[in-house]
């Protein structure tokens, strides 16, 4: 197997990697390095944990090296808390080079970050809102010269997700030359790839993991079907028995919004179990500082939402619970790749109602693999029902206190000002949207559904096998 110096890399880059314990270059890398290095754009789509950060920082830095100036790079990514981390990746490998990096997120301030980038710093690791505000707002700096444009999870960058990054994206890529090296990367980037094509058009290099399952081996991953009503149960039920079995452990636990995760943080907390929440309500600084304590195992369980779904790389994490079945695979398969990384040994366990069944036979289908049912002591579920139910209620009472619907909402409008729009007519437009998007997100179950009934007709699928409403499960007690 060719290592770091056979793909074209300096000695000053190998004995980084050396020094950082990185031996061999996984296949990701030793796909993509060498077609960066000469000058191809790169689209490499390889499993979560697989080095793909790397893949790309060592070429740009051996480029930096033989001709620096700034700004030379600039990446792209969807998330705050994961441009900080892709920027140490720069950091740590390219200390020997004196590198200045600049980080451009929002929620920070933006007149410090402004003077960041007036002194040309080498690499700009941005997410393309409030990069989009610098080049709206401001002329003292230029991105007009940069050699590289990466955009790392660039499937979700270019989707029109939750958050929409189609208008800031234009923003920036108006300002960026044409002759450059557009560098893709994601766990996930088949879905978006004719789009992502028509970015990286300079004599493009496509790599893709040759797998006959989309998510890691290593991974163990199971289902739990459990009535709606008495999740939360089953949640603390599992967090305990791991917490009894284990002496070093972390976990991930995804939920849907961002009330959800503080709710649930805050009924975690009350049975004593050292967890933080991680959501974009929260203040910026709040984020940062609780991703810190989960990453330091001062707190074990990390609560998010799909904020945390997405490249971040903490090792110890060795499970990860969907709270709620997430309604796209590759929202599945992001939020499981954050355990079971870098040849690591994870589990992943999915919290599965009657009216969740659909998703988990589309997730099935997608990452190629049928999930195992997780066994469960449901009578000890069972003794701890009321009591979880109860304490819950108390959480969602004094959350409710805490005023924070209407919180978020202020929030929101303030948000909007600050882009220089109307609220209530952008709430109209949402309104619209969030309609057309529920008539297309019936018409696709509606579609999976005939589909599955044809398929039932025929061979019979071997997904979770539920048992059926009427069944008796000991977890329908008194909810
Ligand atoms: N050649 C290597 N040998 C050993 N470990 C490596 C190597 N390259 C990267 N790693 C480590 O693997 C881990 C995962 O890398 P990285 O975060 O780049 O994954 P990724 O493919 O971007 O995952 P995701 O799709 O979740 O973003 C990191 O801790 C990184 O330091």
């Amino acid at each position: 197997m060719a290592g770091f110096a056979e793909l074209g890399l300096s000695s000053w880059l190998v004995e980084q990697c050396r020094q950082l314990d990185l031996k061999q270059p996984t296949p990701v890398q030793q796909g993509c390095i060498p077609a960066i290095l000469e000058g191809r754009d790169c689209l490499g789509c390889a499993k979560t944990g697989s080095g793909k950060t790397a893949a790309f920082v060592l070429p740009i830095l051996q480029k930096l090296s033989e001709d620096p100036y700034g700004i030379f790079c600039l990446v792209l990514t969807p998330t705050r808390e994961l441009a900080y981390q892709i920027a140490e990746q720069f950091r740590v490998l390219g200390k020997p080079l004196g590198l200045k990096d600049c980080i451009i997120v929002g929620g920070m301030d933006m007149v410090t970050q402004a003077l960041e980038l007036s002194r040309k710093p080498h690499v700009v690791i941005a997410t393309p809102g409030r990069l989009a505000d610098h080049l709206r707002s401001s002329n003292t700096f230029s991105i007009k010269k940069i050699r590289f444009l990466v955009m790392d999870e660039a499937d979700r960058l270019l989707e029109q997700g939750c958050t929409d990054f189609t208008v800031d994206l234009e923003t920036i890529l108006g300002a960026v030359p044409a002759r450059r090296q557009t560098l893709l990367f994601s766990a996930t980037l088949t879905d978006t790839l004719r789009e992502l094509q028509g970015l990286a058009t300079n004599q493009p290099f496509f790599w893709e993991a040759q797998a006959p399952v989309r998510t890691v081996e290593q991974l163990d991953q199971r289902y739990v079907l459990v009535p709606e009503k008495v999740k939360d149960a089953y949640l603390v039920h599992l967090i305990q028995t791991f917490q009894d079995e284990h002496e070093d452990w972390s976990i991930v636990v995804f939920t849907n919004t961002c009330k959800a995760c503080q709710v649930l943080c805050m009924m975690l907390r009350k049975f004593s179990f050292p967890a933080v929440a991680l959501h974009s309500m929260m203040k910026q600084k709040e984020r940062f500082a609780a991703l810190a304590k989960f990453k330091s195992s001062i707190y074990r369980i990390l609560i998010a939402t799909d904020v945390a779904s997405r490249g971040l790389d903490i090792p110890t994490v060795q499970v990860v619970i969907n709270h709620n079945t997430p309604g796209l695979p590759k929202i599945y398969i992001h939020r499981v790749g954050r355990t079971a990384r870098a040849g690591r040994q994870g589990q992943a366990i999915t919290l599965v109602t009657q009216y969740d069944i659909h998703l988990v036979h589309a997730i099935e289908e997608q990452i190629k693999k049928q999930l195992a049912e997780l066994a469960v002591e449901e009578a000890q579920v069972l003794r701890i029902l009321t009591q979880v139910s109860v304490v819950r209620r108390e959480c969602e009472i004094k959350l409710e206190a805490a005023r924070f619907d209407e919180k978020r909402e202020i929030n929101k409008r303030k948000q909007l000002v600050l882009e220089g729009k109307d609220p209530d007519l952008e709430a109209r437009r949402k309104a619209e949207l969030a309609k057309m998007k529920q008539r297309n997100r019936r018409f696709k179950d509606e579609k999976q559904r005939t589909l599955q009934r044809k398929k039932a007709g025929g061979a019979g699928h071997g997904g979770p096998r539920p048992k059926t409403h009427g069944e008796p499960s000991p977890a329908q007690g008194p909810a």
